[in-house]
């Protein structure tokens, strides 16, 4: 099962929607280089996620026939690899120089300069004694970290995708997919992803191959706007391939859903993640501690709430022990909704029964804010109040089941 956002990955510069300053900014510097006299040795392509800094760092070497030497900037957060990739970079060039090389250097923006002290510098002495073309990617360029990478660079901005782009990329993967899809679901859909295609494909095939087909009703029970808060699924998939304990606490602490929610999404998925048996044990070994530090921290002990997070993000994380292997990759899985959220969702959109909720116990603020700072206390002490908000049949179901366990 793979990702649709990597199926329809564009291949060449041509099919890469909506970028067309960058596309040519990008085939001048490569040009250049061909010609043996490169512009400037680096470029870095920055703008907002799922915009294409990848897609056409791929399309690029794809164009140019180049063999791409890809590198995650921040998952290989040590220097070592950045200096076998310099090594490489200098040195190779004379033996193998039959086939050009392109060097992806993605996401810079995601090393962590106090913990990877030097990996900058690394980078900077790389650009100086590279005989290939550098491609960098960041989301945010301008920490003060960057600063000696900005001026060593060509800048190259991409933009946001705009609604036609997007529509475009959604339609094409429909008809390839073969799969019938609502105008105002892709609308929908459209405006909640803010130019990120990534998103907005990974909404599509959440309810695409799910149900075989994208209504609005459907995608409206999972989409919530986004609001730089990852989706479940997103969340799930970042929370499982987290190789390092902090990359999954902050998946787990940007999910748009609640911790109790995201147990139940953990727990469902867990099983399905993981194939061997001893990594499922372990990853619901976490589950329970979590569970119990939640319990705790619901009497009032709120401090505990830090180490609940600990467990179901880093301790699920870290159960896969084969993550350690430095061969390990992530296995792509279709993850499951949990199931009493399929029940409830067969007859009504569950997001809008907790917003509805939530409007009524916020006040002087605002949704998304009480969604994680009042909502979670509410659901403790709910029934007090049952009366008093006038909540009603379908809201008060909904409490009890997120409240049961
Ligand atoms: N301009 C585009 N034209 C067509 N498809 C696109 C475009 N941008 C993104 N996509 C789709 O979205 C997916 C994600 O894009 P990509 O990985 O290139 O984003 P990115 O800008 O590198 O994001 P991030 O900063 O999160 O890494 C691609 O695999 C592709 O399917």
């Amino acid at each position: 099962m793979i990702q649709w956002f990597l199926k329809y990955r564009p291949r060449s510069l041509e099919e890469v929607e909506n970028q067309e300053d960058a596309k040519k900014e990008l085939k001048e510097w490569i040009e250049s280089w061909l010609k043996g006299k490169p512009i400037v040795n680096a470029v870095l392509l920055y703008g907002p996620p799922g915009v294409g800094k990848t897609t056409l760092a791929e399309a690029l070497a794809h164009d140019y026939k180049l063999e791409l030497l890809e590198m995650n900037a921040s998952d290989s957060r040590r220097l070592q690899d950045i200096k076998n990739i310099a090594e490489k970079a200098a040195t190779y060039g004379s033996l193998f120089g039959i086939r050009g090389k392109l060097i992806l250097l993605d996401e810079v923006d995601g090393i962590n300069t106090r913990e990877d002290v030097g990996a900058i510098q690394g980078i900077l002495e790389l650009i100086d004694k590279t005989k290939y073309p550098i491609i960098m990617t960041a989301n945010d360029p301008w920490d003060p970290s960057l600063r000696d990478l900005r001026n060593k660079v060509k800048m190259i901005a991409l933009n946001k995708l705009g609604k036609y782009s997007l529509r475009r990329i959604l339609k094409k993967i429909c008809q390839a997919e073969r799969i019938n899809c609502e105008d105002e679901a892709l609308d929908y859909i459209i405006e909640s992803s803010e130019g990120d295609a990534r998103y907005a494909i990974n909404m599509l095939q959440g309810v695409g191959e799910g149900y075989g087909k994208v209504t609005l009703d459907l995608i409206k029970s999972i989409v919530r706007r986004k609001e730089r808060e990852l989706d479940p699924f997103e969340t799930l998939r970042d929370i499982f391939w987290a190789k390092y304990a902090w990359q999954a606490k902050s998946a787990a602490t940007s999910a748009q859903i609640d911790y109790d929610m995201l147990m139940r999404w953990l727990s469902e998925n867990i099983p399905i993640q993981y194939e061997n048996m001893e990594d499922v044990w372990r990853a619901f070994d976490a589950l329970a501690r979590a569970s119990i530090y939640l319990k705790r921290a619901k009497t009032g002990d709120w401090d505990l709430l830090s180490y609940a997070y600990d467990m179901m993000s880093s301790g699920v994380a870290l159960a896969e022990i084969e993550k350690k292997k430095p061969n390990w990759k992530p296995k792509w899985k279709k993850y499951q909704f949990p199931s009493y959220i399929q029940m409830l969702s067969k007859s009504k959109d569950i997001r809008n029964i907790r917003d509805e909720i939530v409007k009524k116990i916020s006040i002087h603020t605002s949704i998304n804010k009480s969604i994680n700072d009042t909502y979670p206390y509410f659901l403790i002490f709910f029934k007090k109040y049952e009366k008093q908000l006038k909540l009603n049949q379908k809201e008060k179901e909904y409490l009890n089941s997120i409240t049961k366990s």
